[in-house]
């Protein structure tokens, strides 16, 4: 039987003689929800694109549900893209920019009445059908380029950055009204966004690229918790992971900021004296007692947010750091204080990055 989804086969891309994808293979399943994280540059865009058609690729496959898409155009491949500009056509009105494709694909009138009245409801825009896009806020237009993709029935939703345009506020609604759409439909959904938050809300899987490359993909919950190298720790999570200098010394010990720290469990795999990089979430760090157990710190500012504050710390080697405090009374900056953490939530990186543990 042929699988059915999206599957990218050894994806590679060069724009001349600049090769910006260097061979990605990704199985993205049936009605799952897919997002495609990464700095600005990394490629995220380019492979939505391909995807969708509108950008050739230089080699490899790509297959949606059992199909092979690679040199068909755009309108054969059971897509829809909703692009971060909205694309609506100016001089039509709602209704006419949402029955425009079915009309061009000789969609049949009654038929094409069903499914815009249809994807209005669900888009909550019925009142507006009347309206052009100039005559609609942000957040409005963003609904009406994804019922516009809506109409089309399509296999496979691509979004490209679609809420970069709107205000914080509106990200947020707009993200939980594309998490509902993605629930009622069920239809598969591949999402560009350099929004980590957004990534993490809305996939069941994150793809994280960089250069070209995919360095980690898994639940938001496995990236988090379990980053593959220090680039994913330090991309995903706000405030992010963080990533210190230390040294593994032997017997579970590592050394910090020239304190010892006891950690056990530890992969048999470096050598006393190695350099490695000791990863610590911020949400990971209790404030003790500056006792010999703990990691002496001094608190250069304190962010106070309500339930929790953000403490921003210096360690004794003038590495930064930063600890997450929710009990008691708030903290004042200049502080020394202790940090202790549990010997599970240490992450371990060797000298090239990669986890060990
Ligand atoms: N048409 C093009 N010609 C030449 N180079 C291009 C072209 N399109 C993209 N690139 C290059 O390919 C790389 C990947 O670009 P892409 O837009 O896919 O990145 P991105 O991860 O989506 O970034 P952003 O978040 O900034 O949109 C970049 O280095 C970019 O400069």
């Amino acid at each position: 039987m042929a699988e059915t989804g999206v599957i990218l086969k050894d994806i590679r891309k060069s724009f001349g003689n600049v090769d910006v994808i260097h061979g990605v293979n990704l199985a993205i399943k049936e009605g799952s929800f897919v997002v495609f994280v990464g700095p600005s540059g990394c490629g995220k865009s380019t492979l939505l694109r391909m995807i969708a058609g509108l950008e050739e690729v230089s080699d490899g496959e790509i297959e949606i549900n059992g199909r092979d898409v690679t040199d068909l155009d755009p309108s054969e491949r059971g897509i829809a893209m909703v692009f971060q500009s909205y694309a609506l056509y100016p001089h039509m009105s709602v209704r006419e920019n949402l029955a425009f494709g079915l009309k061009m694909a000789r969609t049949g009138r009654e038929e094409i009445e069903a499914r815009v009245n249809s994807a209005a409801s669900i888009l909550k825009i019925d009142h507006l059908l009347d309206r052009r896009p100039g005559q609609l806020s942000g957040g409005q237009r963003q609904r009406v380029a994804i019922g516009r993709a809506i109409v089309r029935k399509p296999d496979v939703f691509l979004f490209d950055e679609p809420l970069s345009n709107l205000d914080a506020e509106l990200r947020v609604s707009m993200r939980v009204e594309i998490a509902r759409l993605h629930r009622e439909l069920g239809n598969t959904m591949i999402y560009v966004t350099h929004d980590q938050t957004e990534a993490m809300t809305l996939a069941d899987n994150i793809v994280v690229l960089r250069n070209g490359r995919i360095e980690q993909q898994g639940s938001p919950r496995e990236v988090y918790e379990n980053p593959a190298n220090t680039f994913v720790a330090g991309f995903i999570g706000s405030p992010r992971m963080n990533l210190l200098d230390a040294k593994w010394i032997g017997n579970d010990h590592i050394e910090l900021a020239g304190g010892k720290i006891a950690s056990p469990l530890m992969a048999q795999r470096l050598q006393d004296g190695e350099k490695i990089t000791f990863g610590i979430r911020p949400e990971n760090l209790a404030v003790v007692e500056n006792s010999g157990e703990a990691i002496p710190a001094k608190v250069d500012f304190a962010e106070y947010l309500g339930g929790t504050q953000y403490l921003y710390c210096q360690l004794d080697d003038g590495q930064p750091l930063v600890a997450e405090y929710r009990a008691g009374a708030p903290i004042e900056a200049g502080r020394r204080i202790g940090l202790s953490c549990a010997a599970a939530d240490h992450r371990i990186f060797e000298a090239s990055g990669a986890r060990i543990r």
